[in-house]
């Protein structure tokens, strides 16, 4: 581990059903955000593809370590020599008719360090009539994951995890410093429980969290909440995207000595009583 600093980025997408285009915009968004020095980048979920209806997520899924969404991802990071997370990608399972909703974490040689199937998947009905199936096309994963990066120890998760806090415990349990939430939060959702959910997650934890949204409207016609966050673990706001503004990006530095110190003056972690 270098510096006490990681230089961060959040990046806010409206992703479309057109892969290509999302890519190059993605593309654009992690050139911009490496310029500016950031070595931890972070896409959010459906970055590369975000559907017209949840079924066509199947006719984009790639197999395990194949296909131009992986390629992209390897390619970048290696390219600007930075982490880069997949905030998620339709990936194959082990069943015919539906797939994994996976984040793919790569490291500065373009090596993929981590894969992580999202767990819980969104099976929602908003007031209004809007409802989601998630697991009608998307298998769960079963695993916590955390990924050891130049960064520091990632723990991984997306979108409708952030509403299960053990899934944190868990991943703090397994030594994580910085958390990571790639999503895409509803408009509807997002404007209630969004930001405080995400720094619920931030200061339970004494980790830094990087919560990547989508934010705008979709071709779907399906609005997205944007308010892409940097927290650190004082549940402090380090930097954001607009509510729903559309693409864009936030950068900051994380300061892992104010973590540790904050974790040191403020044990609750060891306080616990299982
Ligand atoms: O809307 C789309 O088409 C894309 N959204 C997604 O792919 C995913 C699964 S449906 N959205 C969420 O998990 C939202 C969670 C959420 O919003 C909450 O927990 O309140």
């Amino acid at each position: 581990m270098g510096s006490d600093r990681v230089r961060a980025a959040v990046i806010q997408m409206v992703s479309s059903d057109i892969v290509p285009d999302n890519l190059r915009d993605a593309g654009a968004w992690v050139d911009a955000a490496a310029g500016d020095g950031a070595e931890l980048v972070v896409l959010p979920e459906n970055f590369a593809f975000l559907g017209r209806h949840e079924r066509a997520a199947l006719e984009v899924g790639e197999p395990d370590g194949a296909g131009p969404i992986q390629d992209f991802l390897a390619t970048t990071a290696q390219r600007l020599g930075i982490t880069l997370v997949g905030g998620s990608l339709p990936m194959q399972g082990d069943e015919p008719d539906r797939v994994r909703s996976a984040c793919l974490v790569y490291g500065p040689d373009g090596r993929r360090i981590a894969r992580y199937d999202k767990r819980h998947l969104f099976d929602v009905s908003l007031p209004g009539g809007e409802g989601y199936r998630e697991s009608a096309t998307f298998a769960p994963g079963d695993e916590i994951v955390v990924a050891d990066t130049p960064a520091g120890r990632l723990g991984v998760s997306i979108c409708y995890d952030l509403r299960f806090p053990e899934h944190y415990r868990a991943l703090v349990d397994a030594g994580a410093e910085i958390l990571l939430a790639p999503s895409a939060f509803t408009a509807t959702t997002g404007a209630a429980h969004w930001a405080v959910l995400v720094r619920a997650r931030a200061v339970e934890n004494l980790c830094f969290m990087l919560a990547a949204d989508q934010g705008g409207l979709h071709a779907n016609d399906r609005r997205t909440h944007g308010e892409s966050l940097i927290i650190d673990p004082w549940g402090e706001r380090l930097a954001a995207c607009p509510v729903g503004g559309g693409p864009g990006m936030a950068v900051a530095d994380l300061d892992r000595s104010q973590q540790v110190a904050l974790r040191q003056r403020l044990p609750a972690l060891g306080h616990r009583r299982g």
